[in-house]
C-alpha cells in the first residue's frame, strides 16, 4: 500500500505539490488529472524519488520512501517503475536490449554495464515483449518503431523490473488515437492480469474515465478531487480544468461563473507575460 501524507514539493517559493494526502491500495489503476502545471508530474516524480520531497511523507508498506538512499533507493526504483511521455528508449539499440535495460535494476551494475545478460534475463525480456505481440521486433532498432510501439517497449522494459507499481507520466500524450488505445490497453492489462498498481497522469478526461478505477484531481498542487470516474460530473471537471475544459470535456455547456472568472484572470496574466502559475 502506498501512502501519501501531506506530500509537498516546493520549487523556491512555489508549491508545485501542496499537502497531498491519499492512500493507494495495491492493484488500483489511478488516474491523476488536472490542467497543465497542476503538479501531476511532480507528484509522480516524488513517488519515484526523481524529485526530493520538500515536506510530508511517502510510505510504501512500512518503508519511508523519502528516507531511502543508496541500495535502498535503487531497490525502490526497481519496484516503482516509471514510464515517460517520450518513451526514453535508446534509439540506436535494438528493442530487446532496450527491454533488458529494465533488468539493470535486478542485476549487479558491472554485469549490466558489460551487457552480460543471462538467458533468464533474455527470456524475461522476450516474454514481456510477447505479452504485447512485439517479440518479432526484438532485433529491430528502437528508433524504427512507431510511437505506440516504442511506448509498449517502454512498458515491457518496466515490466522486467518486476515492479509493484508503474508510474506513467502522460504516457499517451504524443500518440495518435489508435496507439493511445493500444498503450492504455497495455497498462490496463498489466494492472488487471498482474495486479500491478498503476498511477497514470492523463490529460484526457475521457481516457481517465474509461480506464481508471479512481481519479485524483489536482489544482495548483492541491488534491481537490478523489473519486470514482463515474462520480465525476462534467461541471466538476470544468472547474478542475478551467480554460482547458473545452479540450477534455465533450459537451459545449458554458463554464460555470467561478471557472470563467479564474479563466479570464489566467488569460490576462498570460497576456502580460507573467506565468499564470
Ligand atoms: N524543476 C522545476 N523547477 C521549477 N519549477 C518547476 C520544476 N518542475 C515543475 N515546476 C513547476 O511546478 C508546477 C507543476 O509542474 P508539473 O510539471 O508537475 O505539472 P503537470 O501537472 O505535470 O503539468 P503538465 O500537464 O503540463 O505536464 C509548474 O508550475 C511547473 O512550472
Amino acid at each position: 500500500m502506498l501512502r501519501l501524507q501531506q506530500v509537498t514539493k516546493r520549487f523556491a517559493e512555489k508549491r508545485a505539490v501542496d499537502g497531498v494526502t491519499a492512500v493507494i491500495p495495491k492493484g488500483q489503476l489511478v488516474g491523476v488529472i488536472g490542467r497543465s502545471g497542476a503538479g501531476k508530474s511532480t507528484l509522480l516524480r516524488m513517488i519515484n524519488r526523481l524529485e526530493t520531497i520538500s515536506e510530508g511523507r511517502i510510505l510504501y508498506d512500512q518503508a519511508d520512501v523519502g528516507a531511502l538512499g543508496g541500495r535502498g533507493l535503487r531497490a525502490w526504483r526497481a519496484r516503482c517503475a516509471m514510464i515517460f511521455q517520450q518513451f526514453n528508449l535508446v534509439g540506436r539499440l535494438d528493442v530487446l536490449t532496450n527491454v533488458l535495460i529494465g533488468r539493470s535494476f535486478n542485476v549487479p551494475t558491472g554485469r549490466s554495464l558489460l551487457k552480460l545478460w543471462s538467458d533468464a534475463d533474455k527470456a524475461a525480456a522476450l516474454a514481456a515483449l510477447d505479452r504485447f505481440d512485439m517479440a518479432h521486433l526484438a532485433a529491430q532498432r528502437a528508433d524504427t518503431l512507431s510511437g505506440g510501439q516504442q511506448q509498449r517497449v517502454a512498458i515491457a522494459r518496466a515490466l522486467v523490473q518486476e515492479p509493484d507499481i508503474i508510474l506513467a507520466d502522460e504516457p499517451v500524450a504524443s500518440l495518435d488515437p489508435r496507439n493511445t488505445r493500444l498503450v492504455m490497453d497495455a497498462l490496463q492489462a498489466i494492472n488487471r492480469d498482474l495486479g500491478i498498481t498503476v498511477m497514470c497522469n492523463l490529460h484526457s478526461l475521457d481516457l481517465a474515465r474509461e480506464y481508471c478505477d479512481r481519479l485524483l484531481g489536482l489544482v495548483a498542487g492541491r488534491l481537490v478531487l478523489d473519486e470514482a470516474p463515474n462520480a465525476l460530473s462534467n461541471a466538476r471537471a470544468r472547474e478542475l480544468y478551467g480554460l482547458e475544459a473545452g479540450d477534455v470535456v465533450g459537451d459545449p455547456e458554458p463554464l460555470p461563473a467561478a471557472a470563467y472568472v479564474a479563466s479570464t484572470t489566467h488569460l490576462s496574466i498570460a497576456a502580460s507575460g507573467i506565468p499564470a502559475q
